[in-house]
């Protein structure tokens, strides 16, 4: 990394054995139940939005476990209902049409190690009943099969769904509920760990530079480190590594700003760049307002804002205009010009655009707006 990233690097890089990145509160309460839980040979259920890394918790307590077998996944939504149970169980020669020869299942692969189930939720219910079977008795047999196989088992599950929900309505077997749930760990949304962020971009940036050696990395500004951290992050860390895919794409070897971030890297929520001919459309419907034709609305000591007035013929030149997203515009430029103009100062930026300074802090958090503006940065490479 260089510049603002080896920055970026020290500030926030820690050194762990855990590969579940950050330091947030929430995170190290879990990374501390994790391994509590670790060394037992018990059922957990990891619970928590997509995105939110419980996969990577799944493969956190089988590495500190002390089990010698592997780790070994199932994704119950990702295999059509009527073949998870030969894929769990194995099947042998003969069973049904096409079992030209045994198979050795997933339960059996997992023989000393862990298997990981993830979204559980998305088990049938006839499926649901064999698993408890097998989680009370340790034994599978194959599908075709008539002895039972003896194993040393460890199950993990994860889902997104609410499985007591799922239990009330009857789409999830309360006793197999009850038998997995003895040990649940959360995954916390990403927005409820801010702290994290600076930590994860770090992290993803750095293996994202391993898969593509010489490719300078993008540059992040303050604003957009500000942007990063004030944002929801609906999709959680899956969602923070499309970011960063994005800028090495977008803006390699350039500047990215907090404007950047919040137009073209958080697409989810803002959609993208204004179209060019949405732009021509709103150079050619204002040019003619007062002080642009002159240039004087940004050039001149006497310049005249146009006026709310002016946009009264606005559909004269166009059948639409997305009237927040102007306004909102409007707003981050003249509230990042007035920080610009007073150096960062807030409660002098607030007396220049005639406002309290507790209403410019609320504007600036709502709109994701740091206090040390950039006084340029670079254009994006292919912005
Ligand atoms: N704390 C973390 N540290 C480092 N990487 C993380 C962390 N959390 C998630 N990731 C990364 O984010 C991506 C998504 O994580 P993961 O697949 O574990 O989420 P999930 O909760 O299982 O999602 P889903 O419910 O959609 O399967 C992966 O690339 C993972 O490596």
């Amino acid at each position: 990394m260089n510049g603002k990233n080896d920055k970026l690097t020290k500030l926030t890089a820690h050194k762990n054995d855990s590969i579940i990145v950050g330091s947030s509160k929430p995170t190290m309460d879990m990374r501390h139940l994790i391994e509590i839980v670790a060394s037992s040979n018990g059922p957990v259920l990891v619970c928590g939005p997509t995105g939110a890394g419980k996969e990577l918790v799944a493969e956190e307590i089988h590495t500190h476990s002390a089990r010698s077998g592997k780790l070994i996944a199932l994704n119950c939504a990702a295999i059509p209902g009527d073949l998870i149970e030969s894929e769990l169980f194995g099947y042998e020669k003969g069973a049904f049409t096409g079992a030209d020869k045994q198979r050795i299942g997933r339960f059996e692969q997992s023989h000393r190690g862990t298997l990981f189930l993830d979204e559980i939720g998305d088990m049938p219910l006839a499926l649901q009943s064999k698993l408890l079977r097998v989680l009370e008795n340790h034994s599978i047999q194959r599908v075709g099969g008539k002895s039972d196989v003896k194993l040393d088992l460890r199950i993990v599950c994860a889902t997104h769904k609410n499985l007591q929900d799922m239990v009330e309505e009857g789409t999830f077997r309360a006793d197999l509920f009850y038998r997995l749930n003895v040990f649940p760990i959360t995954v916390p949304p990403l927005k409820q760990r801010g702290e994290d962020v600076l930590e994860l971009l770090t992290v993803l940036i750095d293996k994202r530079r391993e898969q593509s050696p010489g490719v300078p990395l993008p540059v992040f500004s303050q604003n957009a480190l500000t942007a990063l951290m004030s944002y929801d992050w609906p999709g959680n860390v899956r969602e923070l590594r499309n970011v960063v895919e994005r800028a090495f794409i977008i803006f390699s070897g350039a500047e990215v700003s907090g404007k950047h971030v919040r137009e073209n890297l958080l697409t989810l929520r803002v959609p993208g760049v204004v179209p060019e001919e949405e732009n021509n459309a709103m150079w050619e419907a204002t040019r003619d307002l007062p002080g642009h034709a002159t240039g004087q609305v940004f050039g001149s000591d006497e310049a005249i804002l146009p006026q709310p007035e002016d946009y009264r013929n606005w559909f004269e030149h166009d059948d639409h205009i997305d009237l927040r997203r102007h306004l909102r515009d409007i707003e981050v430029v003249l509230i990042e010009a007035a920080l610009q103009e007073t150096g960062g100062m807030v409660s002098a930026a607030a007396d220049r655009l005639n406002i309290g300074r507790t209403t410019l802090i609320q504007k600036m958090n709502k709109l994701m707006i740091a206090k040390d503006i950039k006084v340029s940065s670079p254009s994006p490479r292919h912005p």
